[in-house]
């Protein structure tokens, strides 16, 4: 019987089907509590075939004890030329076209934005009356880039937050930047 057991950095939770795995599992204890925990019973398969679809697998291991050395290999390989293509996939649809970014920049300069300098990024410096305010914005902010997945690098001060917006995965803007300064304008206004 050959099995493969993933760890995956994604918001999929570990599942497993355990009882297939008989009661000699040889997995490391931390992986095996996770495993137990499961309820739903999921093929490994079709888990990593879940994990494929998602964006959210930067760091995906595979632990194998049941494959032979060679399938194994050859199989890592395949998982990591898909892997490399979705990543691509991804960033392809969050790129910004030449005449995108203009034009987006423009509205997001309009409202306090400014391009940074010395790297691709955009930054902006919002005060507020109070740190009640100002935590209170950043909470909801926290909220959206989580449910994005994608993290503003910031600095509180008492009533002040700056805020500095690029994509680490590519080293540069992207959709998601000119998405999530959009919603922090949002927010902005309503506080
Ligand atoms: C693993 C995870 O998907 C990535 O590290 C996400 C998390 N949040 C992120 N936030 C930002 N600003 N840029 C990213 O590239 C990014 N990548």
């Amino acid at each position: 019987m050959r099995w493969l057991m993933f760890t995956l950095r994604s918001r999929h939770p570990w599942q497993c089907p355990l009882s297939k795995l008989g009661n000699r599992p040889p997995l490391p204890p931390i992986l095996f509590a996770k495993m137990s925990s499961t309820t739903e019973k999921v093929s490994p398969f079709s888990l990593l075939q879940t994990a494929m679809n998602s964006i959210h697998i930067r760091n995906l291991a595979v632990f194998s004890f049941f494959l032979e050395p060679l399938s194994c290999v050859l199989l890592v390989k395949r998982i990591d030329r898909k892997l490399a293509r979705i990543q691509l996939e991804a960033m392809d649809s969050h790129w910004l076209s030449p005449a995108e970014r203009e034009q987006l920049l423009l509205e997001l300069k309009a409202t306090g934005w400014v391009e940074m300098e010395e790297r691709d990024a955009i930054y902006k410096e919002l005060t507020f009356k109070t740190f009640n305010q100002a935590f209170g914005f950043m909470s909801r902010v926290a909220l959206q880039a989580e449910r994005m997945n994608h993290h503003p690098e910031w600095f509180n001060v008492y009533n002040k937050v700056q805020i500095t917006l690029t994509t680490h995965d590519c080293g540069a803007l992207s959709k998601r930047d000119i998405k999530l300064a959009k919603f922090i304008d949002k927010v902005a206004l309503t506080i």
